[in-house]
This record gives C-alpha cells, sequence and structure tokens, in this order.
C-alpha cells in the first residue's frame, strides 16, 4: 500500500501545555486507522494540526505528496482532508439536504446547486437519511445528526477521511449500523483515521492502531497486539480490560 500521509517529527504546544511531542506517523491507502489513547491524551489535536486547525509549532506534515504543514483549513478540505467533528454543529435551520448540499458546494465550487443537492441525496442516502432530507437539522436525533454529519464529510469528496468519535452518545444499535457503514466506506478504498474509545469498534473495523499518551505514540501496530501491549494497559486499557479481552477474545 502506498503512503497518503506521513507526520514526521510533529509538535505543538498551547501555552504551557504540550499537547504533542514529536509524533512520526504514516497512513498508507486504504487503511482503517484507530487513533486512540485517554481523555486529553492529544488525539483531537492531531487531527486539527493535520487539518489546519492548529498547525505544528515543529515537525513537518506530508498529504499525498504535498507538504501540508502550514495549510489553511479550507485548502486541506479542497485536498481531500475531510473530518467529522465530535460535536456535531449543522446549520440548524438548513435541512439535512442544504447541509450537505453546502459541503459538496464547498468542495466543489462551481458547481450549480441542482448538481449538489443531488449529490447530497446520495450522500444522506448512504447514511440511511433520505427520509429525512427535508426536514431542519435542529429536529434531528443526536444519532441521525452524527450520520448527518458523516454525510456532510463525503459530500467533500474524501481521500482522508477523520472520525471523531462518531459513536459518542449512541445507543448499541446506533453504534452496529454506524460500524457497518464505516465497513461500507473502508470497502470503497477511503483511507480512514478514527478516534474511538469503544474498543469493540475499534477491534471490528481498523486495521491497525496508534496509542497516543501525553502527546506522544506509545504503540503503533495491529490491533490485538496493540491492545496486549502492557504499556497500552497501564496508560490507557487498564488491567481490568486486559484480562477480559484475554478471557472472551
Ligand atoms: N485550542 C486549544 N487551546 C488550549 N489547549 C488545548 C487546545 N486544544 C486542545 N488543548 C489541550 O490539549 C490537550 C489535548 O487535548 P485533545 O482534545 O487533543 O485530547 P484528546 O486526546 O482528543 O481528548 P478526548 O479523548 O478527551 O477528546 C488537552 O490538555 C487540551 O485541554
Amino acid at each position: 500500500m502506498s503512503e497518503l500521509l506521513r507526520l514526521t517529527g510533529v509538535s505543538r504546544r498551547f501555552s504551557g501545555l504540550q499537547a504533542l511531542r514529536d509524533v512520526n506517523l504514516s497512513v498508507a491507502r486504504g487503511e482503517v486507522l484507530g487513533l486512540i489513547g485517554p481523555n486529553g491524551a492529544g488525539k483531537t489535536t492531531l487531527v486539527n494540526t493535520i487539518c489546519g486547525v492548529t498547525p505544528a509549532n515543529t515537525g513537518s506534515v506530508v498529504f499525498d505528496g504535498k507538504d501540508i504543514t502550514r495549510i489553511k483549513t479550507y485548502q486541506a478540505a479542497r485536498l481531500g482532508l475531510s473530518r467529522t467533528f465530535q460535536i456535531v454543529q449543522p446549520f440548524a435551520e438548513f435541512s439535512a439536504l442544504d447541509n450537505v448540499a453546502a459541503a459538496a458546494l464547498f468542495s466543489q465550487p462551481g458547481a450549480s446547486l441542482k448538481s449538489a443537492r443531488e449529490a447530497a441525496r446520495e450522500h444522506l442516502a448512504f447514511v440511511g437519511l433520505e427520509a429525512q432530507a427535508e426536514q431542519s437539522a435542529a429536529t434531528l436525533t443526536l444519532a441521525m445528526r452524527k450520520r448527518l454529519e458523516l454525510a456532510k464529510a463525503l459530500a467533500m469528496k474524501p481521500k482522508l477521511l477523520f472520525l471523531d468519535e462518531v459513536n459518542a452518545g449512541l445507543n448499541s444499535a446506533e453504534v452496529e449500523r454506524a460500524t457497518k457503514l464505516i465497513h461500507q466506506l473502508a470497502a470503497d478504498g477511503i483511507t480512514i483515521v478514527m478516534i474511538e474509545h469503544l474498543m469493540k469498534v475499534v477491534l471490528n473495523v481498523c486495521t491497525r492502531i496508534v496509542v497516543l499518551h501525553n502527546g506522544h505514540p506509545i504503540a503503533d501496530g495491529p490491533p490485538r497486539e496493540v491492545i496486549s501491549n502492557p504499556a497500552v494497559v497501564e496508560a490507557y486499557l487498564g488491567q481490568q480490560y486486559a484480562q477480559r479481552t484475554a478471557r472472551h477474545g
């Protein structure tokens, strides 16, 4: 698999807080990479740093052969870096359809509203929201707003899709539904980096896991191997989880 993203020596500070420290990371095309770690480990900051929200203080980010270390967020989006946000914030008064059409228009400047809405309908159908297309985003349930967020990200035609806790706050049936969608996207060849606290989901969909702790990767490798790594158990998963996994696989 060829390399799509490479971070070399990336660090990011907020005043006195070192949120990322000397991060080296490579993502290959077609991978589904799970980014895990304790609260405050720097996972969202890492995504923000790649996408230009909080650029690296030192180090470099190369995406699809281009140096994007100092890129602006809108340029990152147009290059094919697309993301969902942990806290979803759709245009509340817009319909679900027009929320997604707005994203489609952004990624294809000059496209007509008609064609953007056509594309939006396809993305809404993919996430199972076609029946809610004309409803205002404000009236959707949390699970629906999470799926709307995914449809918006897909309308940007991502080469690399970041999913930031898409399952947070969902019940088990909703998590199962979201997991199926992620499997489908991966099967379609979209490279995915997902921040996820639900280990069941991580183990189900990820081809590789990177664990961040205090802003630095402490493990990187195949899921089963990483979750039994003593440093990962110590920093994040805890003994209880390790014993449960050893018992039940
Ligand atoms: N814009 C910012 N300004 C100041 N501090 C920030 C900013 N963004 C993040 N931080 C701090 O950087 C650290 C890493 O935060 P981050 O949100 O990246 O962690 P996380 O691993 O995504 O955590 P969680 O799992 O709780 O979402 C935290 O201490 C956080 O308070």
